[in-house]
Order: C-alpha cells, then sequence, then structure tokens
C-alpha cells in the first residue's frame, strides 16, 4: 500500500496545516474551514496526477484541440461532520464526480474517556462499482471510523482504486488501514503524519477536534 505524505516536499500546504494547528488561528472557524477545504483542493490536484487518462476533441471558435482527460469515474465520499469541508475541496477539484456520504462519530464508552467506540448512523451514496472512490476525513487517528465509513460504502459496490485522503494521519491509523483495506489498490494520501495519540486517542501534537473546530462543539 502507498503512503503518500505531502509534508515529506515543500509546498504551500505546510503553510494551511500551519494555521490550522494554530490555537490562535484556529479558533476563527471560517479560516479553518477554508484551510482544510484548500487541503483538499490541493490534494484532489496531486490525485489527479495518478489517474487514468483518455484523449478527447474539443471543438474550439477557431477548430478542433485534443486533449487528455480523467477517464476514472470518481466518487468523493466522506464521513460526516469534520469531513465536510475537506470533501468540498475535492470536490471543487473533481466537479464531474458522484458524492457519499456516511456519518460516524466516536463516543467514549468508559468513564476515563480512553476507550472509543464509533457509530455509524446515515449512508448515502451512489454505486461505487468499477470506480475510483476517494474516502477524505481530516484525521486518521485510530483508523476506526474510515474502516467503518469504508465497510459502508463496500456495500454500494466494489471500487476499482481506492485513495483515503487525510490531513492528519498518525502511524497507528495507516497500520489499521494497511490491515483492513485491500493492499493492491488503496493509497493513503495525508499532509503531515504525527507521532501518536494522547490517552483520549487524539492526536498529538494534531490540531484538536476537527468537527467542533469547523462546526462548534456538540452535546
Ligand atoms: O480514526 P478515528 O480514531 O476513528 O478518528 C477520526 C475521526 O474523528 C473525527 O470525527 P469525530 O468522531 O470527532 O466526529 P465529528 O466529525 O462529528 O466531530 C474525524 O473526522 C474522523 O472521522
Ligand atoms: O485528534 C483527533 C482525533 C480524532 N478526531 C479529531 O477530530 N481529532
Ligand atoms: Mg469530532
Amino acid at each position: 500500500m502507498e503512503i503518500i505524505d505531502l509534508s515529506k516536499g515543500n509546498s504551500i500546504i505546510n503553510q494551511y496545516l500551519a494555521e490550522i494547528r494554530d490555537v490562535n488561528y484556529q479558533q476563527n472557524r471560517l479560516l479553518f474551514r477554508n484551510n482544510i477545504t484548500r487541503v483538499g483542493e490541493m490534494m484532489a490536484y496531486e490525485i489527479s496526477k495518478t489517474l487514468e487518462y483518455e484523449t478527447k476533441d474539443v471543438t474550439t471558435p477557431l477548430g478542433v484541440s485534443r486533449v487528455s482527460v480523467p477517464a476514472d469515474k470518481i466518487i468523493l465520499a466522506t464521513i460526516f461532520r469534520a469531513g465536510l469541508p475537506f470533501h468540498n475541496g475535492f470536490l471543487n477539484v473533481f466537479d464531474h464526480a458522484g458524492n457519499a456520504f456516511v456519518s460516524a462519530y466516536r463516543e467514549y464508552t468508559d468513564n476515563e474517556h480512553t476507550e472509543v467506540g464509533i457509530h455509524v448512523e446515515y449512508l448515502a451514496t451512489p454505486s461505487i462499482d468499477g470506480k475510483t472512490l476517494i474516502i477524505a476525513d481530516p484525521m486518521l487517528a485510530t483508523g476506526g471510523s474510515m474502516e467503518l465509513g469504508y465497510k459502508a460504502f463496500l456495500t454500494k459496490g466494489t471500487p476499482k482504486r481506492i485513495h483515503i485522503a487525510c490531513v492528519i494521519a498518525t502511524p497507528d491509523g495507516i497500520d489499521h488501514i494497511k490491515k483492513t483495506l485491500p493492499d493492491d489498490k488503496t493509497t493513503i494520501w495525508c499532509a503531515a503524519v504525527d507521532p501518536g495519540m494522547n490517552e483520549h486517542k487524539y492526536i498529538v501534537p494534531g490540531f484538536g477536534d476537527a468537527g467542533d473546530l469547523c462546526y462548534g462543539s456538540k452535546l
């Protein structure tokens, strides 16, 4: 399974990620969501370089131009809530893609808040059969939400290729995806890999709770 960490090369994504992580800067939700969206746009552009292409003749007012355009049928999938602004970034780039949504939220199952259970409730997706499935979710912490989201999408067909797209991943999350998704057709993309998680399963240093920073706290 290929793991592509975009922070290994310098790009403007690093600036956006610095602002996303900054405890003061991230208080402005509009800027926070916008930076997540911009990382999504740039990651989508990088993924676009790995697609299959076909040539097509386009009639201009002055003649015919032969252009190379993506041949893959793309489904952009995301996990509520925090995935929404990231998904929008991908959709700004792959504007002809189909769209799939699943809800998954983590909830502590013990009083010490060290064990998380994940609830999946809502699924809305077109067929993913033979498609290139991009699942965008900003945080790959334990990898549990991504696994359950993927399994929910899998009830609607078998994708040709899978791209797991996140802003920050942990080594544990990456290992979990390696164990649970097909090795030969999955690529993991991230803007950074952070060293680990705290006792509450938050990524450290990470940037905090992605859903709350995008949309405010929930009960
Ligand atoms: O890899 P995991 O350990 O499963 O954690 C990652 C999940 O945590 C966040 O969602 P959260 O459960 O906080 O829900 P929210 O988007 O509603 O805030 C994030 O958007 C991922 O879906
Ligand atoms: O650090 C983390 C881990 C999971 N989900 C988040 O929103 N943040
Ligand atoms: Mg959250």
